[in-house]
């Protein structure tokens, strides 16, 4: 088990100056050329203010001490909590405090800038604050965009601890599910998400004088619809003489031209300076199986490295990170090193679950923490001295003509790498091990693709429509494909949302289904419940389908976990089965050991709990009646027809086919699919002629997931328009 790294150490100098750079991506490390990155992207010609540190009063203090007991014995190590003199001494080191009266005069000046500054400087933690401190909100509130939740969360709550105060008070955060806000809070942290929701109820966000956009590299589908709204926001604002709107766009990573021709030609300022270092290194040859390098480097360093260095892998799924999490506790039994501890950190983790990652392992222990990339931006984790970085991300491509989603493991972004990097040397020196060359990493892209360009827009239409926005005049800064708006504002045209997909208008169901923060065919589905007597199930189904995968088969164990999963089966299909599933965890009083019995996912299913708790709240706010069918399923699925129609298949050849075109289906849109291996009707003789799938997802060949069997004259009783057009189609 050996791979092989170079060491590319980029940090020439720890606190170094670039007076000449005008390069938005300046990541980590002071020589452009040697870090890949060129500066072909740089913004020519224009008004660029730098503001330059001075080394003077840089002092690398560790905001977590830890004290020994005078020699190297990290075992009797006691770890100190951090009072609020350590806090504000580690504040007073960050490169945005030490220039804090000069970038408080430019965001006084100018309406709208742009803030780049390197990873763990201080944008997000100390803007927000020293605004606050100079009262430059004034009777307004300050919010500060996340693309993702667990950033808002611990965000908020260390800021709230830098000014010693309560969260939920004068710092507050808003999350799915989740709002920690009062009258009195005057920084506000929030999922980009969240503030989209609020557009809806007011358009020019009058109660925020100032919005920071944070981490706009990400280029989430949400982020992309804000850069709109706000901006509208702030011209109608001035136009009719309400309080201004000031923006500030912030990132360590960001395509500058783009943004600043979107925003009007603003200033950009660029902040310069780290705290602490990170050393970079690539491996040496190029490998084959990242796991396997993942695994061999984490203990190569668990070997080497003293019991506090925490270390922060990026993976690219739950169920990757928890095979490697499987190795690394079989590996650990025989391996030398001090103890380990283990920690998943991904986006369906329970919010709790994902919270202890920022808890402290036990002294002496190792935390080692295996995320994808919820973790690769914005999070600070006290303790990570390395990261090592797989290079890849999973990325959802949507096709708008056939509905088909492609899930695909590439390789990750320049941009992606050096965030990644990022997460070390926030509260230490630290250094990223990249389990790629550092010529793959020259040859990779800057930025990744927005998403906008590659996901379904039905959710964000509804959104804008919703928030009083004409979709085709709304000023994007990359325009998606025309199919894709097309094919979305049809579907929310056929699931009653809107009036016309020209001009739209929200209907009074389209306006009751923006008020559920998930898919709009899945809101649909909970509205049309109290009709079909239902809504009982319907909660658990959609939250279950909000959820990841409740079943686990870990691969040593495959039969056993198959044969174990045949007491759930419904001949009905897969959404009976998650619904036998739900049912009986909901029952079952030990929770964890009896998913450990049942090969289930104890996180998943907890998680899938949380989200029906929320959706409950939001149907008794809109006072649907819960009740339950019982066994009468066929009202189950009738139920979620209403909002599924658009995903209807039909057997090749028709019924008469029986066993021999098992599994050969062609969609609504014409594409030819095929039943998952993994659904309860794999194997169901004779092959349903009509099925109804959750997902279209296209690997080497499409196959729906989440299946289930429907009658065919159900779709015309419950989309009859739709159902004509589906026959003269087909
Ligand atoms: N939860 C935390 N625990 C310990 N230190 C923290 C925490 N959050 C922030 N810090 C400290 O504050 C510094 C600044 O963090 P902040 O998130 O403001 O940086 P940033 O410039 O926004 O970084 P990024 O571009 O990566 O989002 C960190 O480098 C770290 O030293």
């Amino acid at each position: 088990m050996c791979v092989l790294f170079t060491s590319l150490n980029l940090y020439c100098e720890v606190h170094h100056i670039r007076m000449d750079s005008k390069y938005a991506s300046v990541g980590v490390g002071n020589n452009l050329k040697s870090n890949g990155l060129k500066r072909k992207h740089a913004v020519e010609n224009i008004k660029v203010k730098k503001i330059k540190l001075s080394n003077d009063n840089v002092n690398k203090t560790n905001n977590v001490k830890v004290e020994t007991n005078g020699h190297d014995n990290i075992k009797e190590s006691k770890v100190v909590k951090e009072t609020v003199q350590d806090l504000q001494e580690a504040r007073r080191q960050l490169p945005v405090y030490m220039v804090r009266n000069r970038l408080l005069e430019e965001i006084k000046k100018n309406d709208t800038m742009i803030l780049i500054g390197e990873t763990g400087s201080g944008k997000t933690t100390q803007i927000p604050q020293l605004i606050h401190e100079q009262r430059l909100e004034g009777a307004g509130t300050i919010a500060v965009t996340q693309p993702r939740r667990v950033a808002a969360i611990t965000i908020a709550m260390r800021v709230a601890a830098e000014m010693n105060t309560d969260i939920g008070s004068i710092v507050g955060y808003s999350v799915r599910f989740e709002d920690v806000t009062s009258p009195r809070t005057k920084v506000k942290y929030l999922t980009d998400g969240m503030l989209l929701r609020e557009a809806i109820l007011d358009p020019l966000l009058k109660k925020y004088s100032i919005i920071v956009l944070d981490e706009a590299h990400e280029r989430t589908v949400s982020t992309d619809v804000l850069f709109g709204i706000v901006k509208l926001a702030q011209k109608e604002r001035a136009d009719k003489k309400l309080n201004p709107l000031k923006i500030i766009i912030m990132s360590a990573t960001m395509d500058v031209d783009t943004f600043r021709k979107y925003f009007h030609n603003c200033p950009v300022i660029y902040l310069e300076g780290r705290t602490f270092p990170v050393t970079i290194y690539h491996s040496k040859m190029k490998q084959d199986d990242y796991q396997y390098a993942a695994v061999c480097t984490i203990f190569q360093l668990h070997a080497t490295t003293p019991a506090n260095h925490d270390f922060l892998v990026f993976l690219t799924g739950q169920e990757e990170i928890e095979t490697v999490m499987y190795n690394i506790k079989q590996i650990a039994k025989e391996a030398t090193g001090p103890p380990i501890r283990v920690c998943p950190l991904y986006a369906g983790l329970p919010a709790a679950k994902q919270l202890q990652v920022w808890r402290e392992a036990p002294p002496g222990t190792r935390k080692i923490i295996l995320a994808t990339n919820i973790a690769e931006a914005s999070v600070t984790i006290p303790r990570i001295k390395c990261v090592i970085d797989t290079g890849v991300v999973k990325e959802r491509t949507w096709s708008g003509g056939t509905g088909a989603e492609r899930l695909a493991v590439r390789a990750g972004s320049q941009a992606a790498g050096w965030q990644r990097a990022g997460r070390a040397g926030r509260t230490q020196p630290g250094a990223a091990y990249r389990l790629f060359t550092a010529d793959d990493f020259r040859s990779r892209p800057l930025h990744q693709t927005p998403e906008i360009l590659r996901c379904p827009l039905a959710s964000t239409l509804l959104l804008l429509i919703a928030a009083g926005a004409e979709p085709s005049t709304f000023p994007l800064i990359d325009t998606p494909p025309p199919d894709s708006v097309k094919a979305s504002l049809t579907l929310l045209k056929e699931l009653g949302a809107i009036d016309s997909e020209v001009n739209p208008k929200l209907t009074v169901i389209g306006k009751k289904m923006s008020t559920f923060p998930i898919e709009p065919k899945y809101s649909k589905v909970l509205l049309s419940a109290p009709e079909y007597n239902c809504l009982d199930e319907m909660l658990s189904l959609i939250a279950v389908l909000s959820s990841e995968n409740v079943f686990h088969t870990p691969m040593h164990k495959r039969e056993e976990a198959i044969k174990v999963k045949q007491k759930f089966l419904s001949p009905l299909g897969d959404h009976i089965t998650l619904l036998n599933v739900f049912k009986a965890f909901c029952k079952a009083p030990l929770k964890k050991q009896w998913c450990k019995e049942n090969y289930l996912n104890h996180k998943n299913l907890t998680y899938a709990c949380e989200v029906r708790q929320q959706l409950l709240a939001i149907c008794h706010k809109l006072n649907l009646t819960v009740s339950s069918c019982g066994q009468a399923y066929d009202q189950v699925l009738k139920c979620l027809l209403c909002g599924l129609f658009t995903n209807c298949a039909w057997q090749r050849g028709g019924a008469a086919g029986g066993a021999g075109v098992a599994g050969r289906y062609v969609t609504a849109a014409g594409a030819a699919a095929a039943l998952h291996p993994a659904s309860a009707l794999h194997a169901a003789r004779p092959a349903p002629p009509v099925l109804l799938y959750t997902e279209l997802l296209s690997t080497s060949r499409t196959y729906m997931l989440t299946v289930s069997a429907i009658q065919p004259q159900w779709l015309h009783q419950v989309a009859p328009e739709y159902a004509r057009r589906c026959r003269a189609n087909r």
